[in-house]
């Protein structure tokens, strides 16, 4: 089974939410699997459940619950209105009302373990910060003395922290997590395998954040490469990244259109090139441009001129990360980074027709080739496909109306601005998300009316939570 990172479950727990599946529905499933776990291993029926105040607390209250028929004690470290959560702080309730064994403790000393045949550790979870002190550990050092058999929920307390239980066997949820040891069960907690396909907003907060403390350029210097016969493109694709967070944004634009893209926003830094088509003469002057810059995004509004396909060619290789997209999607190209061709881009680019296939042959069509060149392939489509050859992702965001020219450059350009703080899958996924939400909120106001530039405005809405 893949293990997943900790801010993945974060991610995917924040995508439940999104999908309906609430946190007191997976912290049922996460205490009744607790429970399971104790009827299953447990020497005896005295069980004593050392809980924080917060959500891993919680689980362990509701497998004090399912534990009828053992004579279970439940330590709460502190007092029950400090609680945290609105989830432990129900099922807290739940227990005072039926007259469950409760102890809320002041002092470890009020911690009788002696007496009980098992331990269940539900002080921390995932949400424990900075250091361990006092109370809880205290708590900790009692139990690690104790000698007794210590099941640890989620993960073992303060893991990663000054001070952690020593368990005997984790029960973690869902996936298993890096650094639980080798004693770890895996509890299904009902989390469909949907709930990691489809992307949601708790992939947005995988990108990168912004430190308070950050610079201009920290959060992403953003180049496109883009215009000639269309100028409208790389304007789009450059205002969507600054919209989505860029700290700078230049557009490489042949002399022509470099001109009338200046006259589109006076946020935008608009570098002229030497012709009014990309060739092969501005590769010096280009070069120095993407080592400036921490992404490339190209292909908007480029055309078709013969001199621009070998520039092409010259540039892919020259950039770190790179989003291909539009002109710069032509057969026999070197291939990199982030590549967003609709179905008939991509088989321009593969040979792969995608007509009259259902979504699972797709997927496999689309991933195998991800795997082959060695690329991140983000299908735009009715339901997005974000692959890297390994993993596929798959967006449900956006609407009809979306069908308008120039929303397939908004999304490159998110997409360029996300993959300055994350990688090409994490930052496709988000920008597919992104693109989606902003172009349904448009949809609210006004309907088929909506044009790309309404769907640049909305990016910032698009990405609150
Ligand atoms: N992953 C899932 O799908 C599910 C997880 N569940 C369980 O929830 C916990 C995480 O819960 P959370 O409330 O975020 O955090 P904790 O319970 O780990 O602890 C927060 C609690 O502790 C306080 N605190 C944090 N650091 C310290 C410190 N150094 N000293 C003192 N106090 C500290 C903080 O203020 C809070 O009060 C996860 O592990 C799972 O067990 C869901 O129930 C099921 C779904
Ligand atoms: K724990």
């Amino acid at each position: 089974m893949r293990i997943i990172s900790w801010e993945e479950m974060q991610a995917l727990d924040a995508n439940c939410l999104y999908f309906g599946l609430l946190p007191l529905q997976l912290m049922e499933n996460a205490g009744a699997a607790i429970a399971r776990e104790v009827v299953a291993s447990s020497p005896g029926k005295r069980v004593a459940i050392v809980a924080g105040r917060g959500n891993n607390g919680g689980d362990a209250f509701v497998a004090a619950r399912h534990l009828s028929g053992y004579n279970a004690t439940v330590y709460l470290l502190g007092r029950s209105r400090d609680i945290s959560t609105e989830e432990a702080r129900r099922n807290w309730e739940i227990l005072e009302r039926l007259h469950l064994d409760l102890r809320e403790i002041k002092d470890a000393e009020d911690l009788m373990l002696d007496e009980c045949d098992l331990i269940v550790d539900a002080i921390f979870g995932t949400g424990v910060r900075g250091r361990v002190s006092g109370l809880e550990a205290e708590a900790i050092d009692a139990i690690n003395r104790s000698g007794k058999k210590v099941l640890s929920v989620d993960i073992p307390s303060g893991l990663g922290t000054n001070k952690a239980v020593r368990a005997d066997y984790v029960v973690t949820f869902h996936r298993p997590k890096p650094d639980l040891g080798e004693r770890v069960i895996v509890a299904d907690i009902g989390i469909p395998p949907g709930a990691e396909l489809f992307v949601g907003p708790g992939d947005l907060g995988l990108l990168k954040k912004r430190s308070s403390e950050s610079h201009k350029g920290d959060s992403g210097r953003i180049l496109v490469i883009g215009g000639g016969p269309y100028t409208g493109a790389p304007a789009l694709t450059a205002l969507a990244a600054l919209r989505a967070g860029a700290d700078i944004v230049t557009v490489a634009a042949p002399a022509r259109a470099a001109k009338t893209i200046s006259c589109f926003s006076p946020n935008l830094i608009v570098r002229e090139l030497s012709e009014d088509h990309l060739s092969a003469n501005d590769l010096q002057p280009l070069q120095d441009l993407i080592a400036a810059h921490d992404v490339v995004v190209m292909g908007m509004g480029l055309g078709r001129h013969p001199d621009t396909r070998d520039a092409i060619a010259s540039i892919i290789p020259l950039a770190e990360k790179v989003v291909i997209d539009a002109d710069a999607l032509l057969p026999g190209l070197p291939l990199k980074g982030l590549v967003t061709p609709h179905a008939g881009e991509f088989q321009r680019i593969s040979g792969i027709s995608l007509i009259d296939l259902d979504y699972k042959e797709r997927t496999e069509l689309v991933r195998g080739y991800a795997w082959e060149r060695g690329v991140t392939i983000l299908l735009k489509g009715k339901v997005d496909l974000i692959t890297d050859g390994e993993i596929v992702r798959a967006n449900t965001t956006g609407n009809p109306g979306m069908t308008v020219g120039g929303t397939g450059d908004v999304l490159a350009g998110i997409a360029a601005a996300f993959y300055a703080r994350a990688s090409a899958l994490r930052a496709a996924s988000a920008a597919a998300f992104v693109n989606g939400r902003a172009g349904d909120l448009v949809y609210l106001e006004k309907g088929f009316g909506m044009l790309a530039t309404d769907v640049v405005e909305m990016i910032p809405q698009a990405m609150r939570f």
